[in-house]
């Protein structure tokens, strides 16, 4: 699959985040939005209704990453609202199966996401129940955070199982990802970039996306995997 980057509206300004998601509509392949509950991590953000409301002003989809204690309970919903893909977290669901199921059932790609330091191996037998792996490459929680390298072979060994296995699941990377990282993202085997204050941050969002979708593809077509 051609490398594509999703923007983390975290660092949008959320009291205009209709217009600041229309900056990078032209360049962008999703929205990037991080669903917060001050219990799964130390930071509270947005929700359904957020969602609901920013749905009706986006072009491009919406891709909910939920950092959320209770996904079994939330996650469905997202995908009934018409979010065009939804991860749960593997250390936070109770119910996994059930629940990456009822988000494919509403009609969104389902994805599962793993934090840092939480193995990929104990879930090589689920690739077949999700769209996308999500692996976190700083400690969720905030934006603006310093690249984790230590995840790199991890990001590997997750494109080596997905390919083993024949399946159509992307992998995507979340934290820290800039235009100092994102080539070795892609050449470890990343296909989907989020990228929050790498663009946000930027004097000009949609160049800054641009230039990452640039940097990501010649690193993917020089890769091995
Ligand atoms: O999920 C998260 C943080 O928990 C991310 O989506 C961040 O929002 C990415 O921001 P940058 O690290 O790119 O600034
Ligand atoms: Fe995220």
């Amino acid at each position: 699959m051609a490398p594509q980057i999703a923007p983390s509206i975290l660092s949008a300004d959320f009291a205009r985040l209709a217009e600041d998601v229309a900056l990078i509509s032209g360049t962008a392949d999703w929205v990037h939005v991080d669903v917060m509950d001050n219990h799964f991590v130390p930071n509270l953000t947005l929700g359904l209704p957020v969602v609901e409301a920013l749905l009706k002003h986006s072009a491009l989809p919406l891709d909910c990453h939920l950092m959320i204690e209770d996904p079994d309970r939330w996650a469905p919903q997202y995908a009934e609202a018409g979010a065009g893909s939804v991860t749960i977290h593997a250390e936070a669901a109770k119910a996994p199966i059930r629940t990456l199921r009822a988000i494919r059932s509403a009609g969104a790609r389902a994805g599962l996401g793993v934090n840092p330091a939480t193995p990929v191996e104990g879930f090589e037998d689920l690739l077949g129940e999700i769209d996308m792996l999500l692996l976190m490459t700083v400690e969720p929680g905030f934006g603006g955070q310093r690249f984790l390298d230590v995840v790199l072979p991890k990001v590997r060994r997750a494109r080596e199982m997905i390919k083993g296995r024949d399946l159509p699941v992307w992998v995507q990377v979340d934290g820290g990802v800039s235009a100092e990282t994102i080539e070795r993202c892609a050449d470890a085997g990343a296909d989907v970039f989020v990228a929050g204050s790498a663009v946000y941050g930027a004097d000009d969002p949609s160049e800054a996306v641009r230039r990452l979708k640039a940097q990501a593809e010649k690193a993917t077509a020089a890769a091995a995997w």
